[in-house]
């Protein structure tokens, strides 16, 4: 096969942690040529968001027909969106081009507190966003708001959250467990035969996790051409980035929560089992 086109779908962030900046990065770590559609500026750093300019829903639209009508696109990740009019932009995008292996990060607020989606948005994505990605990638706040429940911080409470958005017209969940305490770091993946698959990494001890629910959900999309499946594919993103995780501390990029980093990957075609 040759070299698989990434899209990402989301906002920029100009601290390079998180948004389109990791997506790109990811994907080239992982053997993706990657292409980026916009939907909002963020004037960010690793201490917080201080403003977002949404980019106009109608040049969202000029950005991806313009893209789509050219090029070849293997999978898609869509992150950021700030308000319902990019929604409605986005999926009128997926409705007018067949995407192969949409994955949905459903991003609401920044680690630093700071909102990324209106929260009038949250029905569009639940109604119109959901039952359109192959797979949805919510941590806990972002799943408590998507089911409108409260936040649940334990596994078997987590693993009927994820049932639950199964019923929303998810095809695949991947609930993610970043925000659990404890030593290990703990997603579940729920997927069309019901089965709930397990992935557990160590916990690693650092500050600095700015983007990583954007760096999983690039890395699931760059690999997934490459996989099998979903599940091979969520095994070996989640490897990534914990490696990525693992080496954070040795960038310096702000005194806030830093980014991770994406250093020498390669795990092109089977590299991984050979
Ligand atoms: N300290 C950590 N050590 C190992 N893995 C972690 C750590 N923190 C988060 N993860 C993993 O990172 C991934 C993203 O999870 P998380 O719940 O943090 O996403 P998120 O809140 O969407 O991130 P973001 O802040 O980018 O929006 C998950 O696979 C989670 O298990
Ligand atoms: C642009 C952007 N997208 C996503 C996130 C989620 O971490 C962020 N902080 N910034």
């Amino acid at each position: 096969m040759s070299t698989c086109n990434i899209l990402s779908i989301a906002g920029s962030d100009p601290s390079g942690g998180a948004g389109v900046q990791a997506d790109l990065k990811t994907f080239s770590a992982l053997g993706g040529y990657g292409m980026t559609v916009i939907t909002a500026l963020t004037a960010q750093s690793t201490v917080g968001v201080a403003g977002v300019q949404e980019v106009p829903p109608e040049f969202v639209s000029r950005q991806l027909d313009t893209l789509l009508t050219d090029a070849r696109v293997d999978a898609v990740k869509i992150g950021m969106l700030a308000d319902t009019g990019v929604i409605r932009a986005v999926v009128k995008a997926l409705d007018a081009h067949e995407l192969p292996h949409v994955v949905l990060d459903p991003v609401m607020v920044a680690k630093s507190g700071d909102r990324l989606l209106a929260a009038e948005a949250v029905d569009a994505v639940r109604a119109d966003l959901v039952p359109r990605a192959d797979l949805i990638t919510p941590n806990l706040p972002e799943a408590a708001a998507l089911l409108d429940e409260n936040e649940r911080h334990d596994l078997s409470s987590m693993r009927e959250q994820a049932e639950r958005l199964m019923e929303l017209g998810a095809k695949r969940v991947l609930l993610k467990g970043g925000h659990l305490s404890g030593q290990s770091s703990t997603d579940l993946l729920v997927g069309t035969d019901g089965v709930t698959e397990t992935f557990s990494a160590e916990r690693i001890a650092t500050r600095n996790t700015h983007g990583t629910g954007c760096t999983l959900s690039s890395a699931i999309a760059a690999l997934r051409p490459q996989r099998r499946n979903y599940s091979e594919a969520v095994r070996d993103a989640k490897d990534y980035l914990t490696e990525a995780l693992r080496h954070a501390d040795e960038l310096d990029a702000g005194r806030g929560k830093g980014p991770v980093h994406h250093f020498h990957h390669w795990w092109g075609d089977g590299a991984r089992d050979a």
